[in-house]
């Protein structure tokens, strides 16, 4: 089983994580995390921050060598802003007159969409920046590095993942367009928007630009594939246990995500029955699915075909164009606190949510298999696979259908085949 946790604020001095569970003999470099930590950096529309600030990466603990060591591993990543906020962010008290001007003034016009009302509300503040020095994306740096670890114990035991944005606004990606690959990841990271389509691509850096000179901010949605699970994880035995489940929650943790799709998700539901699901066909290499729907879960478990989930982020919440608040010190009506700020992260937002879906299914993978060390995780991953008999096996892709040149049994939907594909 694998654990987690992050701490640090935004203008602190560091961010630190720490996993736990970790099979001993995983291989690990800094670079592995640095390369993700600059693709969540990436993306058309992210506000100046992300040019002017470095993550410095530390690996403190948990691996000697280039290998982990089956002891916690820990991760700081300095913020490199600290030099201005020392005093505003000190762990130590500080002089009244820090609150008095510039970045220690008091926060009480709180930002609507952000957690600063409640947040105050909650933990008995006069002033935002307690609340939004922890609430803010800036955490992320810290799962993404978390998550670039547990990329690379799955790729030592065949999985890969790939992340791309599906929507910018009211641009989207047109259906039918191929799914990437894992072996697009660089093709993707170079487009501006991380979109798989040039076209939707340029009308989604429009529209950015649009936001942006128009004083708004905007959402979208991002997807995550998961390539070469085997099937079997998670379970529909009890709720807790189900791996959509678990997905789902990992995916809505992160920041200004609003709603989480398996498959085909909401799309399902205006669908009759025949034209929903993934049916099944005898072919030579065993058990095919006819298409990928469902997101390659069923009952709570991964099928073995390619895991597809969505994420779908809210538009920034520190709109330029600043909206509508009340100042708390004084109770009068006011316009909310706005520095700078992204205009639109849905790009980050998916590398964020490629590092969440990488730790829920390589926790999964260690739930099922285990193992002390990486060799006798792949042992029993192994084991398991090669157990499976022959009548029950499946092909890892789904393929295109009756009209796929496999050799398939079509009988059993007779006339509605062609509605399959839609
Ligand atoms: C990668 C990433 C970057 C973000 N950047 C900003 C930003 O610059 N400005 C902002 O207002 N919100 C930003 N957000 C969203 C806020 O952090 C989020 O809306 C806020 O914490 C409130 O949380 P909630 O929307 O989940 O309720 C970002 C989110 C992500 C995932
Ligand atoms: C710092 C990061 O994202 C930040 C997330 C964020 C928010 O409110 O969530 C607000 C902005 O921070 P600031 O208010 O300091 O400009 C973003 O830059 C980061 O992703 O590394």
């Amino acid at each position: 089983m694998l654990r987690w946790l992050t701490a640090g604020e935004s203008h602190g001095p560091e961010l630190l994580a720490i996993i736990e569970g970790l099979p001993a003999g995983v291989p690990l470099s800094l670079d592995d995390l640095r390369a993700d930590l600059a693709r969540r950096k990436l993306g058309h529309g992210r506000g100046a921050r992300m040019k002017f600030e470095q993550d410095e990466l530390h690996l403190s603990a948990g691996v000697r060598h280039g290998l982990t060591m089956g002891s916690p591993v820990g991760i700081r990543i300095g913020n490199t802003e600290w030099p201005k906020w020392t005093e505003v962010m000190s762990p130590e008290p500080v002089d009244e007159a820090v609150f008095e001007t510039g970045r220690g003034q008091r926060l009480t016009r709180p930002r609507p969409g952000h957690a600063d009302l409640t947040g105050m509300q909650k933990y008995g503040f006069d002033d935002a920046r307690p609340v939004l020095e922890r609430a803010s994306a800036r955490e992320t740096a810290a799962r993404v590095a978390l998550g670039a670890i547990a990329k690379r114990l799955l790729a030592e035991l065949g999985v890969r993942t790939v992340s791309h944005t599906l929507a910018i606004g009211t641009v989207r990606v047109p259906e039918g367009t191929a799914l990437p690959a894992p072996d697009d990841v660089d093709r993707l990271d170079a487009d501006p928007v991380r979109i798989f389509d040039s076209e939707t691509s340029e009308r989604a850096v429009a529209l950015i630009d649009e936001a942006r000179k128009s004083g708004d901010t905007l959402g979208g949605v991002t997807e995550v594939l998961v390539y070469g699970l085997p099937p079997g994880l998670g379970s529909y035995v009890q709720w807790d246990r189900r791996l959509d489940a678990d997905l789902a929650r990992a995916l809505m943790s992160i920041q200004a995500i609003k709603g989480v799709e398996v498959g085909d998700g909401f799309e399902t539901t205006r669908r009759p029955g025949t034209a929903a699901h993934d049916p099944l066909f005898a072919t030579d290499d065993g058990i095919a699915r006819s298409s990928g729907r469902a997101g390659g879960i069923e009952g709570g478990m991964s099928t073995g075909g390619v895991l597809r989930v969505r994420a779908g982020m809210k538009p920034i919440a520190t709109v330029p164009r600043a909206l509508h608040t009340v100042d708390v010190a004084t109770g009068t009506d006011a316009t909310a606190h706005h520095q700078r700020s992204d205009v639109c992260a849905v790009p980050a937002s998916g590398v964020v949510a490629e590092a969440m879906v990488a730790l829920t299914v390589a926790d999964a993978l260690l739930r099922k298999f285990g193992g002390d060390s990486l060799a006798e995780t792949r042992r029993n991953l192994d084991a398991y696979v090669a157990a499976v008999p022959d009548a029950l096996r499946t092909t890892p892709d789904e393929f295109d259908g009756p009209d796929d040149d496999r050799d398939v049994d079509d009988t059993p939907m007779g006339d509605s085949l062609s509605e399959w594909r839609v």
